[in-house]
């Protein structure tokens, strides 16, 4: 499959929208540059009309005054004007100052007309300031024309200069409006641009929107149907989104999902992340991390797979495994591991480790005389005793049909284990009421102490085994702690 098919569909209106957007953008800045060309020449014109009508009035004004300042041109500040106004047209670069007293700059006009008009206007006073003629009229006077007759054909000229200039304004008031025509023109179709922009990048914004909508329902629904739990993380690893199944694992809704970690739910424990839901039901969750394609980018995503069953199985067998079925004590399976461990731990402190091996004395009779249904109660309850004595981080399992082991951890010494020995054989001083018999049993325990008396397993087991026989042989209930020598003495 190629990579342009392989595209969501959501893009190609966006590729679609930038190109949109530049083509607009760049339309309207060619159309408004162009407007503000001809806004620009507008001004200009009007500038250039005002200082034409001002300079056609000033030429009727010389040709109706007397002809003296134009002998002598430079010496007179209209004509001086005249002069600067005229090659202000023709080339720019000259400023002037207009009716209302303003300074402008005087730009060069175009159009052929305004030009040919001004070239004539211009050739005409030229011809009238020229030094020249000036020159040849002040060497010449006497002998060529008089002052007078030189006045009057001045004034002759002036006075074709004043309607050449209105000509001029005529022309140049025609090209401003042509000019403000065009600015309005161009100023209006910048307005429709915009607005026309407006509209269809408005239209395919609205048509994404709703298409990405309705992608996101796709998504969500798929998203649903899907029997695995499915997170969406944010870039903190807090949940953006979760589907149905991960709210119904997790027993929350969505709304009280979003903004949380999966750290604050669930605990890693043994490799399975568990918790707890809200109902108080238990969690077993195994947890998948994943990276999907978002709209915007790679999304994270974790899969939730509910392994609630399978880690209670697991959980059950290994308490299976680990305890006896009949009174719920730890058995020889679990006993083993944790005496290792007790005896590491003992070791690397420096502490003392207590050992007990207990054995039930005359309970075959019971068996014998009440039944087996009453022995197995009797062993439920001397079990409960057993356990109600024991301190925090003591364990004390069956090892056999009537025989106890307990592993004591942080004895200070002889003394103690001794005395937590005459605790355990405390629980027989009381009848046990089973099926309203009441029944009375003694017990036999043999104490050993590590590293006194053994450093592994085997040994102090079989030293607190032979101090338990002792003391079955001394007498009934009896406690023996085995010596440091290996003979038992009396506790
Ligand atoms: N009810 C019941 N009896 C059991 C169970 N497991 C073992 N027994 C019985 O426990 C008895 C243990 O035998 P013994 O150790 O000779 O019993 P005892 O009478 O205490 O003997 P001493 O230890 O010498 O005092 C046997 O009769 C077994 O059948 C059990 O789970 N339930």
């Amino acid at each position: 499959m190629s990579s342009r098919r392989t595209r969501p569909q959501s893009y190609r209106p966006t590729l679609l929208l930038w190109a949109l957007t530049v083509v607009f953008c760049i339309a309207e800045a060619g159309i408004l540059f162009l407007a503000y060309r001809h806004t620009l020449e507008y001004r200009q014109l009007s500038t250039q009309l005002g200082l034409v009508q001002q300079g056609s009035a000033l030429a009727y004004q010389l040709s109706a005054g007397p002809a003296t300042p134009v002998l002598n041109p430079s010496n007179d500040p209209r004509q001086r004007w005249l002069t600067g106004l005229l090659s202000g047209l023709l080339a720019g670069g000259t400023s002037l100052h207009s009716l209302e007293n303003i300074r402008v700059a005087v730009g060069p006009v175009e159009g052929q007309e305004a030009r040919r008009i001004l070239a004539e206007l211009n050739s005409r006073w030229s011809a009238l300031t020229s030094q020249t003629l000036l020159s040849t009229l002040s060497q010449d006077a006497a002998a060529d024309l008089d002052a007078e007759h030189h006045a009057s054909r001045l004034a002759a000229e002036l006075a074709a200069i004043g309607p050449g200039m209105g000509h001029l304004a005529m022309q140049l008031a025609r090209q401003r409006d042509e000019a403000m025509r065009q600015a309005d023109l161009f100023a209006v179709l910048a307005v429709a641009t915009g607005l026309l922009a407006c509209l269809v990048v408005g239209t395919l914004l609205l048509l994404q929107r709703r298409r990405s909508e309705r992608s996101g329902r796709l998504m969500r629904s798929m998203m649903n149907q899907i029997g695995a739990g499915v997170c969406i993380l944010g870039s903190t690893d807090k949940i953006a989104d979760a589907n149905r199944a991960a709210c119904r694992m997790l027993g929350r809704p969505r709304k009280a999902l979003r903004g949380r970690r999966l750290d604050e739910i669930l605990s890693l424990n043994d490799g399975v992340w568990t918790g707890e839901r809200p109902d108080g039901l238990p969690l077993a969750i195994e947890r998948i991390p994943g990276v999907i394609e978002g709209y915007k980018g790679p999304l994270r995503i974790m899969t939730l797979l509910d392994v609630t069953a399978r880690h209670l199985t697991n959980e059950c067998l290994q308490h299976l495994a680990n305890h006896d079925p009949l009174t719920g004590l730890p058995n020889r399976g679990f006993l083993a591991p944790h005496f290792e461990r007790e005896l590491q731990r003992c070791e690397e402190n420096k502490s003392v480790l207590g050992v007990a091996v207990l054995d039930l004395d005359g309970f075959k009779p019971i068996n014998d005389t009440y039944g087996h249904a009453i022995g197995d109660e009797l062993l439920v309850q001397i079990s409960q005793r057993l356990g109600a004595a024991l301190r925090n981080g003591d364990v004390i399992a069956r090892i056999g049909g009537d025989e106890f082991a307990g592993v004591f951890p942080d004895i200070n010494n002889r003394d103690t284990l001794n005395f937590l020995g005459e605790r355990l054989l405390g629980i027989f001083a009381h009848p046990f009421h089973i099926q309203g018999q009441l029944i009375t049993i003694g017990g036999s325990i043999g104490l050993a102490l590590a590293p006194d008396d053994g450093l592994d397993q085997d040994s102090l087991l079989k030293a607190a085994d032979a101090a338990m026989y002792r003391a079955k042989h001394d007498g009934r209930p009896a406690l023996r702690l085995a010596s440091r020598t290996g003979d038992s003495v009396a506790a």
